[in-house]
């Protein structure tokens, strides 16, 4: 073998040589790049149930809310008629100073007369008020105390011997059903929340229902309302047929045995006769389940003789058993009690005395008549 012969062969081979370490090269590269071989089958199989850390797998729950305790009766009463004499004093105490003037003459019982009428007693109430005022302490030389002559004829003019107890309770194993009605804005919803907070303090068991379809912040305000006291909301999407929530919660009152079903309603005028026809409706749906035991009409005592006339028309179309005056704490005219159970024959059963969560009393005569006079 010449020498050229010996060179071709040894750059021959050290060209083979260089190829073969630059492929190496790159396979081993490609395989450190390439994709995590799938896993062999048996380590998809879960590990056992008692290896997994119980921390690590459960969900992330929001935290149970904390529920509220209502305020009890007794503490509420005692609370609320102080705040009820401090909202109508007034009245009572102007009719006093009138009634202690040495002579009673006509401008006095003129004066006696807008006293009644401002605080919305109305015109009858007012002049049969007088009337026997005037009886009573004009003869000369009476004796009677006029502060103790007032408080009589004011308990006669409010009816102290109306039933006012709430109908919350149903027969033959079905809970009481009660409709809250009244116009926009009166308090409807909130005293439906107040009312639950009662009956959950007295240990009732509650399901509300949110027919005020209308308004989708008026669901959101009684789901709050619900859940602070761990009641139940029955509630739709926005716009369902109010009666089909009505319906929906009496069932689940009637299948889970609850003692009262509240309904709540959507505000409506009482001069539109769909929105009225629509009211008779929800009353009519549920009453295909359970009897309503109780239509609470809820009225805002600011609202004055406005009042009245929704009373009428509300009761014509749902037979009101019960009258809800709200924002008594904001208006020095408690008199609008007097004309509003002569208008419809019906008891003012509750009170709404502010905005807080128990600021709903009963409605008692005594005690109202007492606040009065101050
Ligand atoms: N001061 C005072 N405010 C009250 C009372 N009752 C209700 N309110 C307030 O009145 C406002 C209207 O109350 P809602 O319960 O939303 O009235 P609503 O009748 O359900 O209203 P709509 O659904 O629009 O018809 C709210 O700001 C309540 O806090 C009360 O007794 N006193």
């Amino acid at each position: 073998m010449n020498s050229t012969v010996f060179l071709v062969v040894v750059i021959a081979l050290v060209a083979v040589a260089l190829i073969a370490l630059v492929v190496g090269l790159t396979v081993s590269s490609r395989r450190r790049s390439a994709p995590p071989a799938a896993p062999a089958p048996e380590a998809t199989v879960p590990p056992p149930i008692a290896e997994t850390p119980v921390e690590a797998e459960a969900p992330d729950l929001p935290s149970a809310p904390t529920l509220e305790r209502p305020e009890g009766t007794a503490s509420r009463l005692v609370r609320l008629r102080q705040r009820l004499a401090g909202s109508q004093s007034g009245l009572g105490r102007g009719l006093l100073a009138l009634l202690s003037r040495d002579r009673l003459d006509e401008d006095t019982w003129e004066a006696i007369e807008d006293t009644l009428l401002t605080a919305d007693v109305g015109v009858a109430p007012t002049q049969e008020l007088v009337g026997r005022l005037r009886t009573r302490l004009r003869v000369e030389g009476s004796t009677e105390d006029p502060r103790a002559v007032l408080r009589e004829e004011l308990l006669t003019l409010v009816d102290a011997g109306m039933d006012r107890r709430l109908q919350v309770s149903g027969d033959d194993g079905k809970p009481g059903v009660v409709l809250v009605v009244g116009v926009n804005g009166a308090g409807k919803t909130t005293t439906v929340g107040k009312i639950s907070r009662i009956l959950v303090a007295e240990e009732h068991s509650v399901v509300l229902g949110a027919a005020d379809t209308f308004r989708a912040a008026a669901v959101e305000q009684l789901a709050t309302w619900g859940e602070r006291v761990g009641v139940d909301v029955v509630r739709g999407p926005e716009g369902t047929d109010p009666a089909s929530v009505a319906f929906e919660a009496v069932k689940e009152g009637i299948d889970t045995g609850a003692d009262t079903v509240i309904v709540d309603t959507a505000g409506r005028l009482q001069n539109k006769a769909g929105l009225m026809d629509e009211l008779g409706k929800v009353k009519r749906v549920i009453e295909k389940q359970a009897p309503v035991t109780e239509v609470l009409l809820v009225l805002d005592a600011t609202t004055g003789q406005n009042g009245l006339i929704q009373a009428r028309v509300f009761s014509e179309v749902v037979d009101v058993t019960g009258i809800v005056l709200t924002k008594l704490d904001g208006s020095a005219k408690g008199g609008i009690v007097v004309q509003v159970q002569r208008e419809l024959g019906v008891p003012v059963k509750l009170v709404g005395l502010g905005e807080g969560a128990d600021d709903l009393a009963p409605f008692e005569p005594a005690a109202f008549v007492d606040a009065l006079l101050g």
